[in-house]
């Protein structure tokens, strides 16, 4: 898994870092590994490094002491490179004289927009940890003169660091290079920052603020039937989704559910029939009380909010076993929220609403989507999965994960039925309920790519897909082991 920290932690692990190295060793170093990335992205674009342009957008800070040293490496290797100073007075005097000392040069107004305008590659050093709201005026003129792939020096700036919410002008990297620790701007907004790059500092740091999975990880984490493993022995997943007006959420959950793991899915409610009919496999009947045990539940897609619905929710809660709450579920807790009480508190619950149910059961998520997942999971005692392009997982002990999306195809009706199918699949397995969202999410998301293929698919295409997106995982897996 990938982590990131933000600001406040990367400066306090900093601290002794820089106490304990010569002054200046380690903004060398972080300037050293930008150089040799904008070197890559001169040869990528222009074919060479020697003869080539840099322009250097250069802040009052050290994050524009990186670019300016990042310019003495560059001036090494014959690259012509011209530093835009925002403020002259306040540039990072170390660095400003290292650069003329090698070559490079300054530039103000015409002149600047010109170095700019005409620039290869220009590195972006205009505010990095220190960061706060959208580029200011002079920043975002001077931007609007680029048009050369832009390297991010520590993050794109306008974004906030630790958010990765912008709002207003904004850097927009094709690739970043940052020090010590990725921030969660690295991995909640990926588009603004590109390819992103770490240059290690040395830095001390444990639980991050972010995580993220790669297919690895997922890979290593989806449970696969042992020797010794039977239909029951996996976990046996119960849907509790559909109504005789929307059948088709039953069909979809309970269709992920069978394909997402083997072992065993039982459904309850009014759709058995066309369940049945399409998922002979699994055990349909028309109530909680005459389901047959389950080690999970999934309740809520397509129940309604009627007292059949409710008195669904309640017995699933009751029933002793991790639940998905999804879609009506979620607006049925949000209406009463007595509902919770009949939940041990003990059992895991994994809620997954989109932005819109997230409003109805704890307030508009605003722009800090992980900050408003982390404390609606405290507050609920419960996984909170936020669905949207990024999609937040935060568990009640504090950790949250982020899966962006692999582009927009999901957004498509019935796609948020085949998440929960996924999520109640590896609750049944007995995953951690926080990893199990968070696998789900993130296959979910590549079964979408694999269904879309570059064409709008559908909740059963997205459906379709996941045999072929877990024996993808399934190989990187194997690649691992070996
Ligand atoms: N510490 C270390 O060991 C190492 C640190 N390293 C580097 O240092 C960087 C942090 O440097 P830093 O702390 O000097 O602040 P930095 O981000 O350059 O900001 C400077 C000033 O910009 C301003 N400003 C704020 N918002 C703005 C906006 N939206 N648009 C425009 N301007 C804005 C604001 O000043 P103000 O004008 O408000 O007085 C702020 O104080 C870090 O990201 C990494 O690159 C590496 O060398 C590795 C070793
Ligand atoms: N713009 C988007 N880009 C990528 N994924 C998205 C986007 N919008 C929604 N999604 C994903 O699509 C799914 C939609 O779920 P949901 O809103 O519950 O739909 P439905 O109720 O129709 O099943 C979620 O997994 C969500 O993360
Ligand atoms: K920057």
């Amino acid at each position: 898994m990938r982590g990131a920290w933000t600001s406040a932690r990367v400066r306090a692990a900093e601290e002794p870092v820089l106490a304990a190295t010569p002054e200046g060793a380690l903004m060398r170093r972080a300037a050293f590994g930008v150089a040799v990335q904008a070197a890559e992205l001169l040869a990528e674009h222009t074919g060479a490094v020697s003869g080539r342009r840099v322009a250097l957008l250069v802040g009052v800070g050290n994050n524009g002491g990186d670019a300016l040293w990042a310019g003495v490496f560059l001036r090494r290797r014959g690259v012509a490179v011209t530093a835009v100073l925002l403020d002259a007075e306040r540039t990072h005097p170390a660095g400003l004289g290292a650069l003329r000392r090698a070559g490079g040069r300054t530039a103000t107004g015409t002149v600047a927009a010109a170095a700019l305008e005409h620039a290869d590659v220009v590195l972006d050093g205009i505010v990095g940890l220190a960061a706060r709201g959208p580029l200011r005026a002079k920043a975002a003129e001077l931007v609007e003169h680029v048009s050369a792939p832009i390297l991010a020096v520590d993050m794109p700036s306008g974004v906030d660091p630790d958010t990765g919410v912008t709002s207003g002008p904004h850097i927009r990297a094709e690739r970043t290079v940052t020090f010590g620790a990725r921030k969660p701007v690295h991995l909640l907004n990926p588009a603004v920052c590109g390819s992103v790059h770490l240059v290690d500092l040395g830095l001390e740091l444990d639980s991050p603020d972010v995580y993220a999975l790669d297919a690895v990880d997922v890979g290593l984490h989806w449970p696969v039937p042992g020797l010794a493993d039977d239909k029951y022995t996996q976990g046996v997943a119960g849907i509790a989704a559909g109504s005789s007006t929307y059948p088709g959420a039953a069909v979809l959950a309970a269709g992920a559910a069978v394909l997402a793991t083997a072992g065993m899915v039982r459904y309850v409610g009014p759709a058995a029939e066309a369940v049945r009919a399409q998922w002979p496999e699994v055990v349909a009947t028309g109530s909680v009380a005459d389901a047959g045990r389950v080690q999970s539940w999934v309740a809520g897609p397509g129940i309604g909010t009627g007292s059949e619905g409710r008195d669904t929710l309640e017995r699933v809660l009751a029933d002793g076993v991790p639940v998905c709450v999804d879609a009506d579920g979620i607006n049925l807790l949000a209406r009463s929220p007595t509902l919770f009480d009949a939940r041990d508190p003990a059992t895991p619950l994994v809620l997954t609403p989109h932005d819109r149910e997230f409003a109805r059961l704890v307030g508009d998520p605003g722009s800090d989507r992980v900050g408003a997942a982390r404390r609606a999971a405290v507050d609920l005692r419960s996984v909170v999965l936020l669905k949207g392009n990024t999609t937040i997982v935060a568990a009640p002990d504090g950790r949250v994960l982020a899966n962006v999306a692999r582009g927009s195809w999901l957004a498509t009706a019935g796609s948020g039925d085949v998440l929960s199918g996924l999520v109640g699949a590896l609750l049944a397995s007995g995953m951690d309920p926080w990893l199990a969202a968070g696998c789900s999410a993130w296959l979910h998301s590549l079964a979408g790519e694999l269904a879309a293929r570059g064409a709008p698919t559908s909740a059963s295409g997205i459906l379709a897909a996941i045999p072929e997106a877990l024996r993808g995982i399934r190989v990187q897996q194997a690649h691992r082991e070996y």
